[in-house]
């Protein structure tokens, strides 16, 4: 039984009919759950958040969002609000040319008052510690700082679910440090995508896998903390249990 937040039943998906990439996926992310998900290149973890909030939608299966079946893009509509996504790509979710534009964008949508929608764009860049960046041009900004303002605009909208595909991308030792402080605070359930291990032992409690077109939860693979960042190919230990 899952009494969930989001709950995939049976989810298939490929880009073509023929060509399935995920395959009768079952996954149930749970009030205040911290989940990481990781997999090879091209294995389908974005195509799965996409399919969480409705940007893609199933060949078969059901999303089920907040307890409530969604299927066209109305069911999804209502409860995007409650669903903080920020894309791996920091230019698909910055719209406006200032950055305390963009980030009271959200708040503005859900209904606070064009004064009060800048003062908490201005507190959530404070708490991101990039406050500096309010009035800069968001074409003039750095990967890593777009990538931070694109988490920001996101946390200003106070969501019940932040999904996050690969946030710490581009960013530097101090502004990942951050991000992990940020979201050790954070009381409400995510799913984060990355290859970035050290920083998902920090921040999540379970890691699913994406291999062979299925989620796969194996609770011997364990990830550690790392004093340092590791190269590229270095992979999950697994523990057997004793
Ligand atoms: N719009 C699209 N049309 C056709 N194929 C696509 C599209 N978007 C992604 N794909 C393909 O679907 C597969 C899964 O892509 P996806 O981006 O979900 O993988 P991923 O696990 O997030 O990869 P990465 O770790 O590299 O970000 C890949 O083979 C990709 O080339």
């Amino acid at each position: 039984m899952c009494n969930s937040l989001i709950q995939l039943k049976n989810v298939s998906f490929g880009y073509k009919k023929t060509e399935l990439i995920l395959e009768k996926i079952n996954f149930c992310l749970q009030k205040n759950e911290k989940i990481g998900l990781i997999g090879p290149n091209g294995s389908g973890k974005t195509t799965l958040v996409f399919l969480m909030v409705g940007l893609l939608l199933p060949l078969e299966g059901e999303i089920i969002l907040f307890g409530k079946k969604c299927i066209k893009e109305k069911d999804f509509q209502q409860i995007r609000p409650k669903i903080g996504f920020v894309f791996q790509n920091a230019d698909d979710q910055l719209i406006f040319p200032t950055v305390l534009e963009d980030v009271a964008f959200g708040p503005l949508n859900l209904g606070f008052k064009p004064q009060k929608a800048l003062k908490i764009a201005q507190k959530t860049l404070e708490k991101l510690g990039i406050a500096d960046l309010g009035p800069r041009n968001i074409f003039n900004l750095s990967g890593g700082e777009k990538k931070l303002v694109s988490i920001a605009t996101v946390l200003s909208m106070s969501p019940q679910v932040l999904i996050l595909d690969e946030p710490t991308t581009g960013l530097d030792e101090h502004s990942r440090s951050k991000l992990i402080e940020i979201l050790k605070k954070l009381d409400i359930a995510y799913i984060i995508i990355s290859h970035d291990y050290d920083f998902l032992a920090r921040i999540t409690k379970k890691q699913y896998i994406l291999r062979d077109k299925q989620v796969i939860y194996d609770p011997t693979i364990v990830l550690h903390k790392h004093e340092h960042a590791h190269p590229l190919g270095y992979i999950p230990h697994r523990h057997e249990n004793k």
